[in-house]
């Protein structure tokens, strides 16, 4: 079974762990996140995609869910001592040693979906992992600072340094509307037979993938069920907080209400966590085929249990 993953970072990586083990022997092509990309101390860092790469390759910081285990910081340290920010993203010695490997490549002239290839040599995720693009996107937010009015912020600083404490008036993904999908993407989206949304980011994880000309199109011409696990469990993120850019991009943070976001026209099928199932009446009358059982990936276990369910509804709508 060819299967393909629309993928952010921890949501999407602890998923794609659970759906390698409720089917080892498919053939998994992971479509990953671009937009938190950010640059910082001249070396360009792809959060999700290395999330997903430690996360498979077992490289990943379990706790925390994103950066290296057994991870140490004198490169951070030493740089904050000449006063060269930010000091807010914590980027490791191990981690900084992937961002190095990364831009030294696309300087000798390689594209990101060549780079990543190269360093999943060395991490053998057991799954292809693809940019979304191989194109230049950053999703900013615009936001009210105190001082300086309303201003755009990268996602990171909006994610990691304010935490979101502040109301997102706008969501952006800057270039992705000039973008193009990365070599491998629309191929593999075309010869899928099933395309899964984990429970990741609608807005800025999903959504920004789904930004990128042409890959919306693909997935629901792909005439292949389309199934996504709800990231909302009782009216709020299971993990992160996707409800203040759900609030950016006028969306409730409820299950039902973010399979409406996404819509019929590229959704058959909607996990909703079992205190949820008062909702699936509700995404059923918008067309998509829904079904309550236990959304949250507590363990290993409780993750395979998911993506089968998953599999199962995308059998169901298939029939
Ligand atoms: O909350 C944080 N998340 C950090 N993250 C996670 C990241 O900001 C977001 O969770 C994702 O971009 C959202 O998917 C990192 C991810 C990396 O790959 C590399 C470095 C970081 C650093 C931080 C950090 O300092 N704080």
């Amino acid at each position: 079974m060819r299967i393909v993953v629309l993928a952010g970072g921890i949501g999407g990586a602890r998923f794609l762990r659970g759906l390698m083990s409720a089917v080892p022997e498919a053939d998994i092509t992971v479509i990953g996140n671009t937009g938190d990309d950010i640059h910082l101390f001249g070396l360009k860092v792809c959060p999700d995609l290395d999330t997903v790469m430690y996360t498979l390759g077992g490289g990943i910081h379990e706790e925390q869910g994103w950066g290296r285990a057994d991870e140490s910081f004198a490169v951070k340290e030493e740089l904050a001592a000449y006063g060269v920010g930010p000091e807010w993203f914590g980027l490791g010695d191990r981690d900084f040693a992937t961002h190095i490997v990364r831009t030294q490549m696309m300087s000798a002239g390689y594209p990101l979906s060549a780079v990543t290839e190269a360093l999943c040599a060395r991490w053998q995720p057991g799954v292809r992992l693809l940019p979304m693009t191989d194109d230049r996107v950053e999703t900013h937010v615009l936001i009210d600072d105190p001082d300086e009015g309303r201003k755009a912020v990268h996602f990171q600083e909006y994610w990691v340094r304010l935490r979101a404490s502040v109301p997102a008036h706008a969501v952006v993904p800057v270039g992705a509307d000039q973008a193009k999908p990365a070599p491998g993407v629309l191929e593999a989206i075309a010869e899928a037979d099933v395309v899964l949304f984990p429970p990741s980011n609608p807005v800025v994880s999903i959504g920004t993938i789904l930004a990128v000309p042409g890959v919306r199109e693909a997935i629901a011409d792909a005439g292949v069920p389309v199934v996504g696990l709800s990231p909302i469990v009782g009216d709020a993120p299971v993990r992160g907080m996707a409800d203040k850019v759900l609030a950016a991009v006028g969306v409730e943070s409820t299950a039902a209400a973010v399979a409406q976001h996404y819509g019929s026209g590229l959704l058959d099928g909607w996990l909703v966590d079992l205190v949820d199932a008062g909702a699936v009446d509700e995404v059923e009358a918008a067309g998509i085929r829904c079904k309550a059982v236990p959304l949250m990936m507590t363990d290993a276990e409780a993750t395979a249990r998911m993506a089968a369910e998953a599999l199962a509804l995308a059998e169901e709508v298939r029939a």
